[in-house]
């Protein structure tokens, strides 16, 4: 809870958006951070105010909502809500109430739980076949490992205390009222499509196995099954968005297929792609660089769209809210991915090249200068063993697929080859491994560190070290240590198990539960993730958090009024200001969470730990413990490029990174 003996005044030395804040409040208001479910009022100043809906955004889909310049607006005349302005002809219908969400994985559990947080008047019901998902998510142990997420569902989900806040910054202390739950998992998917207003697809869509373009087409049974579900439970007029990344197309299939079953129902189907990333999903559903509507371009279509849209414009600048066809939605999710990829491929057959040239040429130095093109930009430029994931890989080989059934060949191949370099390059990789240690494994161990396909989370999904794990185990080693920080050893196995390995190869493989156990002994340590724990404790010591700036949402602070409106955005400012002055290091430094149920005694994620405050080894590895450990030559393959390499062979480790074409003493290396 914030501190009241600092109640008094503003903080001299604070940046001017501070200080606008800090006289920001009335003497008497009293703030609603939400309203009860099933109202249309959005967040609130008072309870009990209703506002009409102005659209401040030109574009006609737009049916308006509680944005900044509309909330500015409220503050600056009182109570009166502003004309509303439509453009002429835009079209409207009735703001959605109801909300399911089919699918309760990494995206759909996320991407509702943001939602919900941002518009507490909706009813937010999330459903999947499931049941231990579902339970998980009804309980303190999520299933989705995200930084923030528990936070944002415990808000929504349990709903929230009445509390006061009082802060330095703060001119008077100020009330949040209590906020209603609004999201609720379960597994009642009939009824919870039956009282939808809008349906959210966020189901699997992985490449088929079998049948028909197999190994190249994306599988939309799970897809074809909520939309069976829909077809028998919709009420007529449901909006039906498909989240989930499908082939080109499918909107219009899912369209047809509802058609055909309910021809009497009207029934919309949106595209609406998701671009998270894991590892940084709430940060990336919060401040999305995009967010993607494709509609049938008819009235229907373009209203569907613009109801649609109000639910992101409750937390997303309009500006980023782009509304296409359903075609260009679905084709763009595809190409994105393929594009991000290309640019990983990219850098990684430059990296190969970096290797054979052995002049000293850097790919780390190539992507700096490469990347300072502002047309090219810096991002995705970052070397490594590959793309891992289960999203790339997939969605490519269905673009492929789409070019090849347009007869397009050459293009399928252009895609394709993305895929050929991604595989290459992990391939080079354990390749390298094998020729470094003489040519053979046998009777060595090797430590892998890092399991997960990214660093900061637990998905094992087609990572890259599934791949290199098998080529390795080929050789036959005495051992192949695994270990990840962020993975449990059960997902790792259960991932190692299902990766085609031999018997006698399973038989080498050891899942370790932390670093040291991992590297005990081992002759040659591959790093694989890139987890900052791998850095090494010396440079993770010398990182320091740097001091993060606040910004206070200076566009919502009325300058005449010094008033201030508090969404869930601007309770976020208001945290942060209570991090900075009172140097709270509490999860909820306002106080307003409800504290979660006891777990019974014999509860499974108790045991196993927590992302956020777990028992498993987050400790950064001490590489001068860690070369007392090993057997000599110690060799470390950073397939990440994480380690300081000049440090580490000043501590004896012969090291490997990817794309280096030299090693620090300026002797030339061939790659493998
Ligand atoms: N994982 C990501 O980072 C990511 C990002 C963007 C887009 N996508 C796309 O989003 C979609 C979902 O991906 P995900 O990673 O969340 O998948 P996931 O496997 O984690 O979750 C899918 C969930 O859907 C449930 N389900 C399947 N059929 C159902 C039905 N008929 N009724 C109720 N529940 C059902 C499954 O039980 C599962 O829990 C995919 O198309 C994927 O390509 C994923
Ligand atoms: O410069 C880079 C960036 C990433 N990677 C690797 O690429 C893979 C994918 O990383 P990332 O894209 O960050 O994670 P995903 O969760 O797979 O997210 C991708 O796939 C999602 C599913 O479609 C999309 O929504 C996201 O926008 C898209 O980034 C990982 O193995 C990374 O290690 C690199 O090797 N070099």
């Amino acid at each position: 809870m914030a501190n009241p003996n600092h109640s008094q005044g503003p903080c001299p030395a604070a940046p001017s958006t501070d200080r606008e804040l800090a006289h920001s409040l009335p003497s008497s208001q009293s703030i609603a951070s939400t309203v009860s479910p099933g109202t249309s009022t959005p967040h609130s100043w008072s309870a009990g105010t209703d506002w009409a809906l102005r659209s401040t955004d030109p574009s006609p889909l737009s049916g308006g909502t509680a944005s900044p310049d509309f909330e500015l607006h409220r503050l600056f005349n009182g109570n009166n809500p502003p004309p509303a302005q439509k453009a002429p002809g835009s079209p409207s219908r009735a703001a959605a109430k109801n909300i399911c969400f089919i699918g309760a994985g990494f995206v759909g559990g996320p991407t509702a739980a943001v939602i919900a947080h941002h518009n507490p008047h909706l009813h937010v019901h999330v459903v999947d076949l499931n049941t231990s998902r579902i339970a998980a998510w009804n309980s303190p142990h999520l299933p989705i490992h995200e930084t923030g997420l528990l936070k944002i569902v415990r808000i929504a989900r349990d709903g929230t205390l009445d509390t006061t806040v009082s802060l330095p910054g703060l001119a008077r202390p100020v009330e949040l009222k209590a906020r209603e739950p609004n999201l609720v998992f379960s597994t009642g998917v009939e009824e919870a499509v039956a009282e939808a207003d809008v349906v959210f697809i966020c189901v699997n869509t992985p490449t088929k196995t079998g049948g028909l373009g197999a190994g190249a087409m994306a599988d939309v049974s799970a897809v074809e099954g909520a939309v069976r579900t829909v077809t028998r439970h919709a009420r007529a007029g449901t909006v039906v968005v498909e989240k989930s990344t499908v082939p080109c197309g499918t909107a219009k299939m899912v369209r047809d297929i509802l058609r055909h079953h309910r021809p009497e129902a009207e029934f919309e189907v949106l595209s609406n792609p998701e671009f998270l990333a894991e590892g940084t999903a709430v940060e990336n559903l919060t401040h999305p660089d995009r967010i993607l509507i494709g509609s049938a371009q008819t009235p229907s279509g373009l209203r569907a769209a613009a109801m649609l849209k109000d639910i992101y414009a409750a937390w997303v600048p309009p500006g980023k809210i782009v509304t296409v066809n359903t075609f260009s939605s679905e084709l763009a999710k595809l190409v994105a991915n393929a594009m991000l990829a290309q640019r990983i491929s990219s850098i990684n057959a430059v990296s190969a090249m970096c290797e054979e040239i052995g002049l000293g040429a850097d790919v780390d130095d190539v992507s700096l200068a490469v990347g300072k093109d502002e047309r090219l930009g810096p991002k995705f430029l970052q070397a490594g063993v590959g793309f891992g994931g289960s999203c790339f890989e997939k969605d490519i080989l269905n673009l492929a697929y789409l070019a090849r059934e347009l007869h397009l060949d050459a293009v399928a191949e252009y895609w394709v080859s993305i895929l050929k370099i991604n595989e290459d390059q992990r391939r080079r990789f354990a390749r390298r491994v094998v020729r470094e240690l003489n040519g053979s494994l046998r009777g060595k161990k090797i430590a892998v560190l890092g399991f997960a396909f990214k660093d900061e989370t637990n998905d094992t999904r087609n990572s890259i070290a599934v791949h290199i794990v098998r080529d390795l185990a080929l050789e036959l080693p005495k051992e192949i240590a695994l270990f990840d920080p962020g993975c449990e050893v059960e997902e790792i196995v259960e991932e190692v198990q299902s990766s085609e390995l031999s018997s006698a190869e399973m038989e080498r493989v050891k899942v370790c539960s932390g670093w040291r156990e991992c590297l005990q002994g081992s002759s040659a340590v591959c790093i694989l993730t890139q987890w900052k724990q791998f850095r090494g404790r010396q440079l993770g010591a010398s990182g320091g958090a740097a001091r993060q700036t606040i910004k206070l949402g200076g566009h919502q602070l009325d300058p005449a009024t010094n008033d201030v409106c508090l969404s869930e955005t601007s309770i976020a400012d208001l945290e942060k200001l209570s991090w900075r002055e009172l140097s709270s290091q509490s999860d909820d430094p306002l106080g307003r969470l409800k504290p979660l149920p006891p777990c019974p005694a014999d509860c499974s994620g108790c045991r196993l730990g927590q992302w956020d405050a777990r028992g498993r080894d987050m400790e950064a590895v001490d590489w001068v413990e860690a070369a007392d450990m090993m057997e000599e030559p110690r060799w470390v393959f950073d397939g990440r490029n994480v380690v300081n390499q000049a440090e580490l062979q000043e501590l004896g480790f012969k090291v490997r990174g990817i794309g280096k074409g030299f090693n620090c003493c300026g002797a030339t290396w061939r790659g493998g």
